[in-house]
This record gives structure tokens, C-alpha cells and sequence, in this order.
């Protein structure tokens, strides 16, 4: 698992190999030590060179091995003989040094760097810190407040700004190994010992200690819970008071602790199920592996709202050209000017020129005629799409993959409607659709392989999760949405505001708590939704009893908050008050206490004391019990897929896992039970009755999330 080789006479060259990423597992470390040891005794060799096979030298520490028992040489004592070594050793870093990668390198007393090389200590995104002397040698390489930056964020560096950093010596557009082993030939006889990141004192400003503290408070703030962060500070703070052999037990002890956390669990799972929903797998037999994409270099959108809009920059920002079709001159002018702005915006922030260029604004159709792929983003109204799909069916080449942007109509009813339903595949984005890394691709049940391959393909290209999901109402993400929002109503019914339900979901760690979002969203939308559906409006069964429809349990209460106009943030009123039309800074409303109370007296219902722990168990697992009737119905391939929907398009947050992996982490037959007590107390509440996949599980002794899918009964899967 690492190779060794003696170049130019003097230098020993030692290569990971343990492709794709040449992780740090047991094997690459006994490798490490065997070949470093050699070398350093041998006396004909004068310097070292490390580089990774396949123009990458490390991803750092098996992630796949934090779940077995340790076994080979610990990385701490391996870096430590390195950098101890009385012969210079030189890091060729090509591809990325990350984590146990970059700690590796930090332990090599020189470091060079290819031009696209990125470095990092993404720990923190797997719920752990950088433990192979990453908080303390980083520091003292580069000072206090930019290791604080890199080790607390975990974000990738460019070559180049690593360069400017510090962290590496030299960058180079050449063979890196070969600058490196000429380079390792000129630093023979230098002094070592400045080069020994661990033997250097920490610089520190004067101000250290208000720097820690406001570093501190800022990532409490960021982290939503996450206790990762939190430590990484408090290692890098151990740094920069305490000797580097006391700063490495502190280093230790604090990776102790997240190491067995049940965060870091989340995380990793996160890391792991992020790549494997893109291994895509139908009933048909198709999959990933079998079903190639068709290239798209140009794409239309129709519709420029605000969800068209989106999907227009993001399709620029990746390169492709775009035909961007409104029905009036007025709207396309509008939409021009504002996707113009938007791009402009973005191009700022990465230095680059807008590629306006890459734009055709048009309120004709027949300019489609050469597009590869189409993404109506109109008005979610089923009619007006279908004329749409009808129009796109005449004007399109005939192999032009038509997709849709709906957020949960019926793909196939709009597929019927074409000449090529095989062609048509649903592209849910989340808005905004160019930031948000969410894209729900929907399988119809006569889109082919091939669709939803571009489809899956294209999200990839944009920078988004692509998760293949099944035809139904709402998908995935907003079929589990409903429960989840019907719960929260009825906690305001039963004697909740809405700050208490809010307060306990973003203490739970989501960004914001449920009606906080639907301000955002807009009341209206699902006001709409509901109105067309029956659920209010003149369609209303008037035998109906006020909180009650289609024989189960309804609250009427959102309908009444829009009736007296307020449709969310954009007026700036909705379930709270703004700040301004378009505000963020929400405050209680009293008017909202007021018309609660009213509505609790005229129905007759006495309030009662709603504690944070029933809001996290009413919404969320109301939310999980669809996720697993998903699963059952083979509308999610299996908990992975739902997880990431959830973690990526619905603000879950990550270090929890996704709401299928929660599930899993509190205890299914917990979850029974509580969904159990809740279907007791309210009969009249479908999504409250324990779907029958979770007892299946429960029967079976809950299993573990990886083999769920072996329990799934799908006589009618939709994927
Ligand atoms: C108590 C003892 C522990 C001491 C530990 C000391 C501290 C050190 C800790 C660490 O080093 S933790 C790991 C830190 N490294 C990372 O977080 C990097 C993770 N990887 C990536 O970000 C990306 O994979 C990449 C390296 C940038 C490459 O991206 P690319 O898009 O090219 O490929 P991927 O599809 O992401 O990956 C390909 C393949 O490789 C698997 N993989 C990647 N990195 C690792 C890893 N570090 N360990 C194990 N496996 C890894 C990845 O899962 C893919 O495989 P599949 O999942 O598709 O099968």
C-alpha cells in the first residue's frame, strides 16, 4: 500500500497507493512506516519525497474504518517519526492532502503543491477534528485565526492560497514529484529544526484570548448543535496555550469524545449516503451503472418566476447555453433583467465574467427547436402545464427530453399528454434553485433509463444531490412535508404559539423552524393548493363540521391567517410580524396570540401546555411515519435517498443524519410507541398510525438502516 523507489541516486520516493483516494486505511499506514523507516535508515538515501499514486495524495483516514475496531499503526506516532527523522521529507501533493492527508504533509518538513491541488481539514464535517496533530501543527504553521478559519469550517484551499497561507512551500504547473524529488536533492543539509512544525512556538496576536472567545461564540451560533465545532476550537485554543505535547493530549481527548458521539455517526453516514443516491437503481433493471446520459449542451427553461429564474443561472454557471422562454415582453424583460443581475452577482463573488453570452431571452416557442432538454418552470397549475407539454411536444426535436419543474403534480398525466412520454422525467429543484443543492429527479413510470440518466447526469453538472424518486403526490420531500405541517397546526389548536413550535424544531437544529418557513415560502402557495384541492374555499362539503374534512382531522387555521392578508415575509406579515414587506427580522406577533385565542374559544378547545419534547416527537415523527409508508410504497429506493432529500433541499439538519437515520439513532420501537400514544389520543389523524414498515422492522428487533431495504414490500414500486 505504499511504494518505495530510490531516484536520482539519493532520494527515497514513497507512493501511496490505495486508489481512488489513497485513504489513510491500516494497510497504507503499515506501508507508510515500513518504507519511511527504511529510508531513514538507509545511509545512502539523503531526502524523501511522499506523493500519492493516480495524481492524488491522500483523502486522509478511512473513513470506512472508524466503524471497526482500530487496527495497525496509529497515524499520531507515524507522523511524529517523519517529522523526527533526521532527513528532509518532502509532501508532492497533487489532487487533494486532505485530513489525515494534509496532517501527513504538515508532518513532512517541506511541501509542494500542484496549481489545481486542494488542501484541507474537513473533519469537522465528518463530526471529528483534525487528531494527527492537525489542531496543533496547523496553527503553528499559518498563526491562529486562519487555522481557526480552516479547521472549524473544513473548507477546501486552492493551491495558490495555500501558497499565500503558508501552508505549502511552492506550487508548481509541472510534474509535481518531479519539482519535488529536485527540489528534496537542494534542501539536503539544511537546518531541520525550524522545519519541525511541532518543535516551533504558536504565533499569536496579543489579543488571543478575545479572538478564541469571539471564534467561540461565532461557531456556537453557526453550528445548530453540532458539537464538532465546538471542539475544534477548543483544540486549536489548546494550541495556542499550552505546549505542543499538552495541546496533543487535549487534541486526543477532545477526539475521544466526538469519535463515539453519535453526531460523528451522522455525519460519516451523511458522507457515505450523499455518493450512494447517485448509484440510482429502477425496477425496469436499469441503474446507473447500465444506463448512459445523453449530452445536453443546450437546455431551455420556460417560465421566468422565481423558480425559472434559478434553474436558468444554475444551467449558466455550469456552462450550458440556455433559451429562456416568457409568453409577454413584459415578463421577459423582467426575467432578463433580473436573471442578468443574478448571474452578474454570482460571477462577482468568483471573479469571473457573467456568462450572459450563453443566454437567448425569446416569447417564441419555435426557438426550442434545437434544444437538447427543456425545463418547463410555469405556474403550478395542472392545465397550463399540460398545454405547455403539448406545445413543447410539437415544437421539440423529437428526442428532446422534456422535464418538468413541479413540486408534486403527476409526471405521467404530463407525459400522456406528449409524443414522447419516455422522454419526460420530473427535475424538482428547491428554491433558490442556483444555491439550493437539492434536485429531485421523478421517474414516470414510462420515462426511460436513458431520461432519467441526463436527468441524474445534469443535476450532477449543476452541482446538486440528484435523487431518483417515484411518481406521487408531493415525491418525496413534500409528501413528507404534510404531517410535518398539519402536526405543527394543530399544536397551535391544542395550546402552542407559534415561536414555541419554531423554538423547538431549530433547537432540534433545523435552520428555521416551521412556520418561520412557510412566511418565507409564502402563505398564499399553499393556500392555493388548498383552496383547489377542497380543503377551503366556496368547494368546502358544507357537511363538513368546521375542523374537520374528508372524514379526518383539519385545521382551518392557515386559511385564516391568509384571509386577513397575510401571506408571509413578502408583506411582512404572516405567522409573525417583519421588520418590512421582504423582512427578515421576524418578532411574536400579538395579533397572531389574539386570533389563536379566538379560534380556541369559538371551537371550544381548552389550551393546554405544549412542551418542546411533543413538537419534536408530533412533526418529526409524523414526517418520519410517511417516510417509512415512502419507502413501503417504492417511492424512495431506501433511507438514504429520503435522508439526503431532507439534508440537502429541507434544512435537516446534517449532524443528525437525515430523518430515516434519527429514526434509527432514537430507537425504532421508541418511535413506535410515541406514534402510537400520539394515533391513541388523536384518532382522526391518519399520519399518526404507525405505518406498517416501521412494525415490520420493530418486529424484526429494528435492524440496522443499512439492510432496511431487505424488509421493503414494494408490490407497486414507482421507481
Ligand atoms: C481515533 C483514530 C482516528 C484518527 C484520525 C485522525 C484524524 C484524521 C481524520 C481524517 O482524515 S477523516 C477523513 C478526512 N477526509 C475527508 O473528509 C475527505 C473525504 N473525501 C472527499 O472529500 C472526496 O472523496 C474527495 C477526496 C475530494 C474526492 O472526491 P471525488 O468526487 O473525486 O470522489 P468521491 O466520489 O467523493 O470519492 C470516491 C470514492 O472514494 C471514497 N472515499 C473518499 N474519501 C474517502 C476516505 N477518506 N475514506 C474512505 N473512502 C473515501 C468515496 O466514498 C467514494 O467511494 P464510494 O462511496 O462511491 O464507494
Amino acid at each position: 500500500m505504499a511504494r518505495y523507489a530510490q531516484v536520482h541516486g539519493s532520494v527515497a520516493l514513497i507512493t501511496l497507493t490505495n486508489p481512488p483516494v489513497n485513504a489513510l486505511s491500516a494497510a497504507v499506514r503499515h506501508g507508510i512506516t515500513e518504507t519511511v523507516t527504511r529510508a531513514l535508515r538507509d545511509p545512502e538515501v539523503k531526502s524523501v519525497v511522499i506523493c500519492g499514486e493516480n495524481g492524488v495524495f491522500c483523502g486522509g483516514a478511512d473513513i470506512r474504518e472508524f466503524a471497526k475496531p482500530m487496527g495497525g499503526p496509529p497515524l499520531v506516532p507515524m507522523i511524529a517519526a517523519i517529522e523526527e527523522g533526521d532527513k528532509p521529507v518532502v509532501a508532492a501533493i497533487e489532487g487533494v492532502a486532505l485530513g489525515g492527508g494534509l496532517e501527513l504533509a504538515l508532518g513532512c518538513h517541506y511541501r509542494i503543491a500542484h496549481t489545481k491541488a486542494l488542501v484541507g481539514l474537513p473533519e469537522v464535517t465528518l463530526g471529528l477534528l483534525p487528531a494527527a496533530g492537525g489542531t496543533q501543527r496547523l496553527p503553528r504553521l499559518i498563526g491562529i485565526a486562519p487555522a481557526l478559519d480552516l479547521i472549524t469550517t473544513g473548507r477546501h484551499v486552492a493551491a495558490q492560497q495555500a501558497l499565500k497561507l503558508g501552508i505549502v512551500d511552492q506550487v508548481t504547473d509541472q510534474s509535481t514529484v518531479d519539482v519535488a524529488i529536485q527540489f528534496a536533492k537542494q534542501v539536503v543539509g539544511q537546518p531541520l529544526l525550524p522545519r519541525k512544525l511541532s518543535t516551533q512556538p504558536t504565533p499569536c496576536p496579543p489579543d488571543v484570548d478575545i479572538l478564541l472567545e469571539e471564534a467561540m461564540t461565532q461557531v456556537k451560533r453557526r453550528a445548530r448543535g453540532a458539537i464538532a465545532p465546538v471542539a475544534c476550537v477548543m483544540a486549536v485554543r489548546a494550541a495556542a496555550t499550552l505546549p505542543y505535547r499538552a495541546g496533543m493530549q487535549k487534541e486526543q481527548e477532545l477526539m475521544a469524545t466526538l469519535f463515539r458521539s453519535s453526531q460523528a455517526h451522522a455525519l460519516q453516514y451523511c458522507f457515505f449516503a450523499q455518493r450512494a443516491v447517485g448509484r440510482w437503481k429502477l425496477s425496469s433493471g436499469a441503474h446507473s451503472g447500465n444506463s448512459k446520459p445523453r449530452p445536453v449542451s443546450k437546455a431551455a427553461v420556460i417560465g421566468l418566476g422565481t423558480m425559472g429564474r434559478g434553474i436558468t443561472v444554475a444551467l449558466v454557471k455550469a456552462g450550458i447555453a440556455v433559451v429562456a422562454v416568457e409568453t409577454s415582453d413584459k415578463q421577459l424583460q423582467m426575467g432578463k433583467q433580473i436573471v442578468s443581475e443574478m448571474l452578474k452577482r454570482e460571477a462577482q463573488k468568483r471573479n469571473e465574467t457573467p456568462r450572459l453570452d450563453l443566454i437567448r431571452f425569446t416569447t417564441s416557442m419555435l426557438e426550442l427547436k434545437d434544444s437538447d432538454l427543456v425545463i418547463e418552470a410555469v405556474f403550478e397549475d395542472m392545465p397550463l402545464k399540460k398545454q405547455v407539454f403539448k406545445e413543447l411536444s410539437s415544437v421539440c426535436k423529437a428526442d428532446a427530453f422534456l422535464c418538468t419543474n413541479t413540486s408534486g403534480l403527476d409526471v405521467d398525466e404530463l407525459a400522456a399528454v406528449t409524443k414522447t412520454p419516455e422522454l419526460v422525467v420530473g427535475m424538482h429543484f428547491f428554491a433558490p434553485a442556483h444555491v439550493m443543492k437539492l434536485l429531485e429527479v421523478v421517474c414516470g413510470s414510462r420515462s426511460s433509463p436513458e431520461a432519467v440518466a441526463t436527468a441524474m447526469y445534469l443535476g450532477k453538472r449543476l452541482g446538486k444531490v440528484s435523487v431518483a424518486v417515484g411518481n406521487c403526490p408531493g415525491f418525496v420531500g413534500n409528501r413528507m412535508l404534510r404531517p410535518y405541517l398539519e402536526e405543527a397546526n394543530f399544536l397551535l389548536e391544542e395550546g402552542a404559539t407559534p415561536e414555541l413550535v419554531d423554538g423547538a424544531l431549530e433547537e432540534f437544529g433545523f435552520a428555521m423552524g416551521v412556520f418561520r418557513m412557510s412566511d418565507l415560502s409564502g402563505l398564499d402557495v399553499g393556500w392555493r393548493i388548498r383552496k383547489e384541492s377542497g380543503l377551503t374555499g366556496p368547494d368546502v362539503d358544507p357537511s363538513d363540521p368546521p375542523r374537520r374534512r374528508q372524514g379526518q382531522r383539519y385545521s382551518p387555521l392557515p386559511d385564516l391567517v391568509c384571509e386577513q392578508g397575510r401571506l408571509g415575509q413578502k408583506n411582512g406579515r404572516g405567522w409573525y410580524l417583519y421588520d418590512k414587506p421582504g423582512g427578515r427580522v421576524a418578532t411574536p406577533d400579538p395579533k397572531i396570540h389574539q386570533l389563536l385565542e379566538e379560534y380556541r374559544l369559538k371551537h371550544g378547545i381548552r389550551p393546554r401546555r405544549v412542551d418542546r419534547q411533543e413538537v419534536v416527537e408530533r412533526c418529526l415523527f409524523a414526517l418520519i411515519n410517511e417516510g417509512f409508508r415512502i419507502l413501503d410504497d417504492g417511492i424512495a429506493a431506501g433511507p438514504e435517498d429520503i435522508d439526503m432529500i431532507y439534508v440537502f433541499g429541507y434544512g435537516w439538519p446534517r449532524h443528525r443524519g437525515g430523518p430515516m437515520f434519527y429514526a434509527g439513532m432514537v430507537g425504532l420501537p421508541k418511535v413506535l410507541e410515541r406514534l402510537e400514544h400520539y394515533w391513541q389520543a388523536h384518532p382522526d389523524v391518519p399520519h399518526l398510525e404507525p405505518s406498517a414498515l416501521l412494525r415490520r422492522l420493530v418486529d424484526s428487533g429494528s435492524p440496522p438502516i443499512d439492510t432496511w431495504r431487505d424488509f421493503l414490500q414494494r408490490p407497486h414500486s414507482q421507481l
